[in-house]
């Protein structure tokens, strides 16, 4: 499986299964898309900002919810098996990214996994196992987002200094230099997590430097 990154922004995922797991994947795409949950009964009370709608489709009833709603992706989170077979069935047919949350392994062409992610905005790191230890990537994913502390400003700052050395000119080749030069400094890491040091004081810092010295190595 290749990870890609996806933009959900104004699409429609349909979300079939109101238990557990339909309200964490609910959680996690209502971030980003509408979200419609589709189920007899809700028993979680956590879906994010997602619509709830009561009904137990059949097999055969599955289709016309995706017809009517126009998902970009499909999420079968039922405990019927025959359900989640309709659900892939029609996600394919229509040619519907289709993600199935009670099967492990043999996927059919069309199929994605919801990865455990890290979110350090603008950062996103995306875990997965093939399907073989989800466990493992919460697990991971716990971890990572104490190694990940501060990269979502580390981010920004290398954004804005990027933007600025290109508004003054400074050659590529120089750029990479200093761009390269902050984001190894642990001075500057250890500054954006415990909040001393402002983003701006670096760039501002840098880019000071960079015209008293003409563009001579650090
Ligand atoms: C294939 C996949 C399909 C998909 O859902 O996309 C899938 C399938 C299955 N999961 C099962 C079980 C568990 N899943 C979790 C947790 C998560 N599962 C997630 C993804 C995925 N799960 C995809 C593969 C991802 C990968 O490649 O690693 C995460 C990462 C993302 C998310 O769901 O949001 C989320 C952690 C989010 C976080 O915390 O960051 C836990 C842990 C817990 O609940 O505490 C358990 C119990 C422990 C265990 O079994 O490991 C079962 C067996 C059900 C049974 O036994 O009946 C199946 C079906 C099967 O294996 O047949
Ligand atoms: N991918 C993952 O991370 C995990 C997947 N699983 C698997 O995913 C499935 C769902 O897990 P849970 O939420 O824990 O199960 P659950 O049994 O608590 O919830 C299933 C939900 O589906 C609803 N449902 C039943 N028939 C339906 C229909 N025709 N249309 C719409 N909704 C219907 C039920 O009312 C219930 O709310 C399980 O069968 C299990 O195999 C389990 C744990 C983790």
């Amino acid at each position: 499986m290749i990870p890609l990154f996806h933009d959900f922004t104004d699409a429609t995922v349909l979300i079939f299964g109101g238990g557990p797991v339909g309200a964490r994947k609910a959680r996690r795409f209502a971030r980003e898309a509408r979200v419609v949950v589709v189920s007899p009964a809700f028993v979680e009370t956590d879906f994010g900002d997602s619509e709830l709608v009561r009904a137990a489709p059949d097999p055969g009833e599955v289709d016309g919810w995706l017809e009517r709603h126009e998902p970009a992706l499909v999420v079968a989170a039922t405990d019927d098996e025959a359900v989640n077979d309709a659900i892939v069935d029609a996600a394919q047919a229509r040619n519907v990214l289709v993600n199935r949350a009670d099967r492990a392994g043999g996927r059919e062409p069309g199929s994605v996994v919801v990865p455990a992610t890290v979110e350090e905005r603008p950062v996103t790191v995306a875990i997965g196992t093939g399907g073989t230890a989800p466990a493992l990537s919460k697990y991971l994913r716990k971890d990572l987002e104490e190694t990940l502390a501060g990269a979502g400003e580390m981010a920004t700052l290398l954004g804005e200094l990027r933007r600025e050395l290109k508004a003054r000119s400074v050659p590529q080749h120089r750029r990479r230099q200093l761009v390269t030069s902050v984001v190894e400094d642990s001075t500057v890491w250890t500054a954006l997590r415990t909040g001393t040091t402002k983003p701006r004081q670096v760039i501002d810092d840098v880019i000071a430097d960079e015209l008293v010295s003409g563009g001579e190595s650090p």
